[in-house]
């Protein structure tokens, strides 16, 4: 027997050998895995009833990771569908997380009112931390009230300056003489911008210039006006003077902030970063401005501003919790008005019938507060509304599980998150009927009722209940009626197409236009105004 002939015969054993533990290996990991969802699907949830059902997935650790950023909307609606519609709170697995989903109107009040068992804190936590906030100004907000020194805001309660904010907000958003006061700047605002000289001057609008029609992108001209109204109402105009490319810098970063949320690391999320970190130095250097320089801010700003120096944090630290009120005030309402146009401009009876009551309103008077209150009287105009906030919101509530708690007739673990993704409701076709998948302008005007009930939840609720809601609806009735009535605009192309939703990616509110969707618009002054 040569040497040779012996090398052969073990390199075929070793070979046989090789793959017949392949073979066993993969064998094992197959009967692993079916042992495991067998386990994990079948026997665990019938041994356990009464926890919440978990939507079964095949990768242990990722579940649904996948899907979920691929399209967190459908996966839930898939979720939904799974157990057979009957909206029972279910979990996804999302890289070894638990997170509960609540898509029943029923459940999701009793989420409002387990406000022990279900917490907002750790997510006013993540914030913070998300838009650069120290680990040291974060445990400054939630210290207790005796270690602050100088604190101006009442604050009967004894609470955190983390808890305590909730309660500015509402004291200056909620209807009252400080609301009444911003209110004043913010609308005084728009209706200065929203004029053919001022339109004449944003370039970036602007798609062909001409002295009597222009062609614009409504995309541009809503975010401009929209956006520069509320930060100059809100901060002042120091601001917009430190860095002309803030708004750039925070349109980018709002469009792709659910990367924050849902933790997604670079260099996925590299772009985002970057525009954050501009925006939060733009605020940490406003911060770092004397006061003087920027007594023009709206009282809620300074009054955050005076509790956190009270509690020992630096102006990049304000600069950066700023940031994130910020971006909660500024993220939906242009998005709402847009979508508005859209479909006003859409569809030619309803155009010439909101101009004709937005053109009433206006010319009653110059003062864009009086202006807004007649066109608060417009039952047309208030259907679009809701039913922009109906088809276009994709907003969600999120609370921890601080102890296991009972929801639905579930339990939901301790530890875990819990989403309320709005959407689930807001197109329920037993609730809105059989068309609740599509855009209707008087759905609303025909069933007063539904603006009242439970499954119409666009500024969530509960502890967190969008403190802004009443200012945003001002600002975007307002914006929607100067367009109306001060211009005469159209679709540049009658029978192209309608900017789409996106409604893929993760969404935290309003819902943006897909990448490369916009709605371009012929603008000539208004004949009648
Ligand atoms: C159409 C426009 C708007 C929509 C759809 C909207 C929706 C929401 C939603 C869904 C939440 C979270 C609710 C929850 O977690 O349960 C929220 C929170 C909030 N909104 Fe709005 N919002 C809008 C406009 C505004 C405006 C204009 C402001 C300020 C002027 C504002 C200020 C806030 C604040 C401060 C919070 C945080 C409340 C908290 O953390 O407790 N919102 N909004």
């Amino acid at each position: 027997m040569s040497a040779a002939y012996l090398g052969r015969v073990y390199a075929t054993w070793c070979n046989a050998s090789a793959s017949l533990t392949a073979y066993y290996l993969g064998a094992f990991c197959l009967s692993a895995l079916v042992i495991w969802r067998f386990w994990r699907f079948t026997l665990q949830p019938a041994l356990s009833p009464h926890y919440a059902r978990r939507l079964p997935y095949s990768i242990p650790v990722l579940g649904q990771a996948l899907s979920f950023f691929r399209d967190a909307e459908g996966t839930m609606t898939g979720g939904r569908l799974h157990f057979k519609n009957t909206r029972e709170p279910f979990a996804l697995t999302v890289m070894g997380e638990t997170i509960y989903i609540l898509t029943s109107s029923a459940d999701v009040s009793a989420l409002y009112r387990r406000t022990e068992d279900l917490t907002f804190d750790a997510y006013i936590t993540d914030t913070m931390t998300n838009m650069g906030a120290s680990i040291d100004a974060t445990r400054r907000m939630w210290e207790a009230p005796q270690q602050r020194s100088k604190a101006q805001f009442a604050n009967p309660k004894n609470e955190p300056l983390a808890h305590l904010s909730l309660t500015i907000f509402q004291h200056q958003l909620h209807p009252g003489q400080p609301m009444k006061e911003l209110e004043k700047v913010l609308l005084d605002r728009i209706g200065e911008m929203m004029s053919w000289k001022r339109l004449q001057k944003t370039p970036k609008a602007i798609v062909t210039s001409g002295e009597q029609t222009m062609t614009v992108s409504l995309l541009e001209w809503t975010t401009s006006v929209m956006l520069t109204s509320a930060t100059e109402a809100f901060f002042g105009k120091a601001l917009l003077k430190i860095d002309s490319d803030m708004l750039d810098n925070y349109s980018y970063f709002d469009k792709h902030s659910w990367k924050l949320i849902y933790k997604i690391p670079p260099p996925w999320s590299t772009g985002m970063r970057k525009a954050r970190d501009a925006v939060r130095s733009t605020f940490g250097n406003y911060f770092s401005l004397p006061v003087e320089e920027r007594n023009d801010s709206c009282w809620m700003v300074k009054a955050l501003e005076v509790e956190m120096k009270a509690c020992g944090i630096g102006p990049q630290d304000i600069g950066a919790y700023l940031m994130s009120i910020y971006w909660v005030i500024n993220g939906n309402a242009w998005k709402l008005a847009f979508w508005m146009l859209v479909h006003i401009l859409n569809d030619e009876s309803l155009l010439t019938e909101v101009q004709k009551e937005a053109r009433e309103s206006v010319a009653l008077t110059d003062d864009p507060s009086a202006m807004v209150e007649h066109l608060e009287k417009s039952a047309l105009l208030l259907s679009i509304w809701n039913e922009a906030l109906r088809f276009c919101t994709s907003a969600i509530t999120i609370r921890d599980v601080a102890r296991e708690t009972e929801i639905g007739g579930k339990m939901l673990k301790a530890g875990a998150r819990v989403i309320v993704p709005y959407k689930q409701m807001l197109r329920d076709p037993e609730v809105f009927g059989h068309d609740a998948d599509t855009f209707s302008p008087r759905r609303f005007l025909e069933n007063k009722q539904l603006a009242k009930s439970p499954s119409f939840r666009p500024f969530g609720g509960g502890i967190t209940y969008c403190p802004g809601r009443f200012l945003a609806r001002k600002e975007v009735l307002l914006f929607v009626g100067l367009v109306m009535a001060r211009f005469d605009v159209r679709k540049k192309d009658p029978s192209g197409p309608v900017p789409r939703l996106e409604e893929k990616r993760p969404c935290l509110g309003v819902l943006s236009a897909r990448d490369g969707d916009d709605l371009l618009v012929s603008v000539s002054q208004a004949t009648v105004s």
